[in-house]
């Protein structure tokens, strides 16, 4: 487990802008020194403002699209093309206008694929690609993530674990269906706990007054199940990525001195 490490910026736009600067330079340096790299997306608005920033930044050539891995950390569990679903706004937002490899962009089913609406049956098939692409040096039956990004809702959610829900008290499986989750849609699929905790970076964004309660909750020693986002780390890097107005409400003696 490693301790959370806070950054704050100025603003929500400045702070896509420094976590897809960040973001460029990890892939890059993954990709030089094992040939690739793999990332875990977060849906919500800003994981999606990060993409949108990547897409414009001027590094973003440095990185090989073609030898990247794209994971997802939760889905809202639609059909296909829906546009609430995290991997179109991915789309949008970035993925259709830079060269993946259609084989390493690793999307959550939709509740009109193969699985049809059994949200069950669709993680446990997430899981199993994950478990296919882990190898023998991972942990948790999941790939060793470069790095995972993870939307901290208003209510402390991270992925789709929600407070109190089952899904954030899992301990065995690496991804389940969510069922009644408090925000729309009710049907989920998300990464758990174990999963997450695989990854070699965790990186929590939260940006806007509305995170400013769950930073401050989820930083001041709550527990997991009660404010998941305080239950998500990395086994080498656990770093919040804040702006000032999410970063309002922490304790003083959290708030870093150096923020830009
Ligand atoms: O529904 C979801 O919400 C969270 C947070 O979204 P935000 O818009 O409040 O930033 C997101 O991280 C998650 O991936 C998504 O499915």
């Amino acid at each position: 487990m490693s301790a959370p490490q806070l950054v704050v910026h100025r603003d929500k736009e400045l702070m896509a802008q420094a976590a897809a600067a960040r973001l460029i330079t990890k892939i890059v340096d993954a990709q030089a020194t094992r040939g690739s790299a793999s990332v875990v997306l977060t849906g919500g608005r800003n994981g999606n403002g990060l993409l949108t920033a990547l897409g414009t930044a001027p590094a973003r050539d440095a990185v090989d699209w073609s030898r990247l891995d794209l994971w997802w950390g939760d889905e809202r569990f639609l059909p296909e093309g829906d546009p609430e679903r995290n991997v179109t706004q991915a789309r949008e937002a970035l993925l259709d206008r830079v060269p993946l490899d259609p084989a390493r962009v690793h999307a959550m089913p939709a509740s009109d694929g193969p699985y049809g609406a059994d949200v069950d049956a669709a993680a446990a098939a997430y899981a199993e690609e994950l478990a296919a692409a882990a190898g023998p040096g991972d942990h948790a039956g999941v790939p060793t993530f470069d790095v995972l990004m993870l939307g901290v809702g208003p209510d402390t959610h991270v992925a789709s674990l929600f407070p109190e829900l089952p899904a954030v008290r899992e301990t065995e499986r690496t991804v389940v269906g969510v069922h009644g989750a408090p925000k729309p849609p009710p049907l989920r699929v998300s990464l758990t706990l174990p999963a997450i905790r695989a990854a070699n970076e965790v990186w929590l964004l939260a940006a806007g007054e509305d995170k400013a309660k769950a930073a401050a909750i989820a930083l001041s020693g709550a527990g997991e199940v009660q404010a998941p986002a305080a239950g998500a780390y990395g086994r080498s890097r656990t770093l919040w990525l804040l702006d000032a107005a999410a970063a309002s409400e922490l304790p003083r003696s959290l708030y870093p001195p150096a923020s830009a």
